[in-house]
């Protein structure tokens, strides 16, 4: 265990697949089938479920029903269930709807921040103060997302400064938790990037596909100096497979709030390339066996997974699903 460094003995996970997870799905999922999927997130034991996004539903059109959907989970009262707000617009009507949190979400990379809400860092920063105050004054309290903390889809690897920078201001702006989101899932634990990757880097500037990134940690160093690290979620998409190793490397860090999405759901519709969170199911399964607790209940989790795959009609993207289902319909064959 010496190896490990002082992992925290225990984890709180942030479900993000609802909001995360669903966003990026063409067809629409039907609103009873979203408020099914949530309450079986939260039978399963997790803290906190991302419930939806009240965002513009020109940009978004798959979470148009953020309303419907969160009138209709007011008895839920076992988990907290925050909303995605990019403006005040968005933030007077999920209070209006009934939202007990919420979240803002700045970027670390201009240009994501263009693609993704449509204006600079700065002025995403200005807008979510004004956010942030109206929160205040109803005692709501306020998560702060950073986008693209070690990679971004245009611009490439981002500077760790950077990250800490928009940080910083999120977390003087009075936001009561942080989550750092490597959108694209580009980042590794490693320290420096290694000579492999920066050749791969150098031929892909050479075709103009500026896919790469840059490591966790040197990122989490940045942002701790400047945030309490118990104020610090990691959010990985696992795009190159990295997201268990970063989330471990995370832990060592001192990092205590995962966020995850059951099945692996996800990716961003403004961040090409990017695949699903990393799923819950694998988180769930690489805690226990770490002894680190969670309050999540594995087989009730991989229930709600199956409901909304099924509904999908789309295989897991959770290892730890896949397999242990695997084992459950050959044992029920015997
Ligand atoms: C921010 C805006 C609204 C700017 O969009 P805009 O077009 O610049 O805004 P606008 O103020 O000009 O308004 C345009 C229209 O949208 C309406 N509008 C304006 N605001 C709202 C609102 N809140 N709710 C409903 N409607 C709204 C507004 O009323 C108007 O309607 P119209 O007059 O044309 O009929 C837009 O860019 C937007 O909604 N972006 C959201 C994109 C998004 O949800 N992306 C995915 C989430 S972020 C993410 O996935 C990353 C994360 C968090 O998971 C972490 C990670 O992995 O990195």
């Amino acid at each position: 265990m010496q190896l490990l460094g002082s992992i925290p003995g225990s984890v709180k996970i942030v479900e993000v697949g609802p909001r995360d997870g669903l966003q990026n799905e063409k067809d629409i999922v039907p609103t009873t089938i979203k408020v099914e999927l949530i309450k079986m997130l939260v039978a399963s034991g997790l803290p906190v479920v991302e419930a939806t996004s009240f965002v513009s539903p020109k940009w978004v059109p798959q979470l148009a029903d953020a309303k419907d959907v969160l009138e209709a989970l007011q008895n839920v009262d076992s988990a907290r269930l925050p909303v995605l707000t990019p403006n005040l617009k968005g933030f007077e009507a999920a209070i209006a709807a009934g939202a007990k949190e919420v979240a803002i979400f700045a970027s670390a990379s201009e240009s994501f921040s263009k693609a993704n809400i449509n204006c600079s860092i700065e002025d995403s920063l200005a807008r979510y103060r004004d956010v942030v105050l109206a929160a205040q004054k109803l005692s709501v309290p306020v998560r702060g997302y950073i986008s693209c903390v070690v990679g971004c889809p245009v611009e490439g690897a981002i500077p760790p400064s950077q990250v800490a920078h928009v940080a910083k201001e999120l977390y003087a702006m009075g936001c009561s938790e942080i989550s750092l989101g490597d959108t694209i899932g580009v980042g590794t634990p490693g320290v420096i990037l290694p000579h492999a990757i920066l050749l791969a880097e150098l031929i892909l500037y050479c075709l103009m596909i500026p896919v790469f990134g840059g490591s966790v940690i040197p990122m989490l160093e940045a942002v701790t100096d400047v945030v309490p690290v118990e104020k610090l979620a990691v959010h990985f998409h696992d795009t190159y497979g990295q997201a268990l190793s970063n989330i471990l490397a995370s832990l060592q860090m001192g990092i205590s709030i995962v966020d995850s999405s059951v099945s692996g759901l996800g990716g961003c519709p403004y961040a090409k390339g990017a695949s699903g969170n990393v799923a819950t199911e694998d988180v769930v399964y690489m805690l226990n066996g770490l002894g680190v607790s969670t309050g999540v209940d594995l087989v009730k989790l991989m229930l709600a997974g199956d409901f909304i795959c099924k509904f999908l009609g789309r295989q897991s993207g959770s290892k730890t699903a896949t397999a242990l289902g695997k084992i459950t319909a050959h044992a029920s064959k015997l």
